[in-house]
């Protein structure tokens, strides 16, 4: 199983993780954050997870696993601590549904990677089940590299004058050679950065 990375968006999906241990609690409080629907289904739920419910920020039905709970789901995590009900699951996801199971990788077709993100940046690192844990140590040391309090305020110059960039008049070869020069050291700095964006609001 070869997988690629992707960025992808969940906001208004069905999210269906089966189980409600730990485990199931660290995926759906990751999910959470994606604006996704979500639902646990399982016939208990670890005590993290009591308030999140309380809040009403998932559905939770209190019932072992059947078939029918996943048929709309678009993501499905496999989170119980039992193989042949875990099998049960991945045997019952509908055909166009990503499905992530933590407790064997290669009977699912989505894993999650470890990350951080700093304002626009996100870093992920997957050790292809090798070892999550070293995944985890990557993305800490990866993190100190980018921890100065520049680097959000310097991705969104970017992000801005991208944009305007791309909206200008500006032929195909200048719009290449400004989207270069904005990474020349001079853009580290605050003034410079105000002057070009602008030097670039008077090109639309
Ligand atoms: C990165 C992270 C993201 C997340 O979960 O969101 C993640 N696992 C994390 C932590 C972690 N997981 C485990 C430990 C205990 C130590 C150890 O066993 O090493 C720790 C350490 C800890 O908790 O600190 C145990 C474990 N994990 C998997 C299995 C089953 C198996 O391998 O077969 C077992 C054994 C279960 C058992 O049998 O007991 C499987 C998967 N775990 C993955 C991701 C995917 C592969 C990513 C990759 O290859 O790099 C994959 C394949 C599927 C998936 O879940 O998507 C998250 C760190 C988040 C962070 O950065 O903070
Ligand atoms: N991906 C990872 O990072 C990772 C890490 C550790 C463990 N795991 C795997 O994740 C799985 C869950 O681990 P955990 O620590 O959360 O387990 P856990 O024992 O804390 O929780 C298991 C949950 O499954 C529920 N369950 C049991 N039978 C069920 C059924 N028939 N229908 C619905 N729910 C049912 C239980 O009520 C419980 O809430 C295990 O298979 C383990 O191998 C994955």
């Amino acid at each position: 199983m070869t997988l690629i990375p992707v960025m992808i968006d969940l906001s208004g999906r069905h999210v269906v993780i089966v189980g409600g241990g730990n485990i199931a609690a660290r995926k759906l409080q990751l999910l959470l954050e994606t604006g996704a629907h979500m639902t646990i289904v399982s016939p208990s739920i670890v005590a993290s997870l009591q308030p999140l419910h309380r809040n009403g920020d998932f559905i939770w039905k209190q019932k072992p696993f059947e078939k029918q709970d996943i048929a709309n789901a678009d993501v499905v995590i496999v989170a119980t601590n039992d193989p042949v009900i875990n099998q049960q699951v991945v045997e019952g996801a509908p055909r166009h549904a990503l499905i992530n199971n933590t407790e064997d990788a290669e009977r699912g077709n989505m894993t999650f990677p470890s990350f951080f993100r700093k304002g626009r940046l996100t870093v992920s690192t997957s050790t292809g089940g090798a070892s999550p844990t070293l995944a985890k140590m990557i993305s800490q040391q990866l993190r100190t590299l980018f921890d100065d309090e520049q680097c959000e305020a310097y991705l969104d110059f970017l992000y801005d004058c991208r944009k305007l960039i791309k909206g200008s008049s500006l032929s195909k070869s200048e719009k290449i050679d400004f989207l270069r020069k904005l990474l020349d050291d001079e853009f580290k700095n605050k003034e410079k950065q105000r002057n070009l964006i602008e030097q670039l609001k008077t090109k639309k």
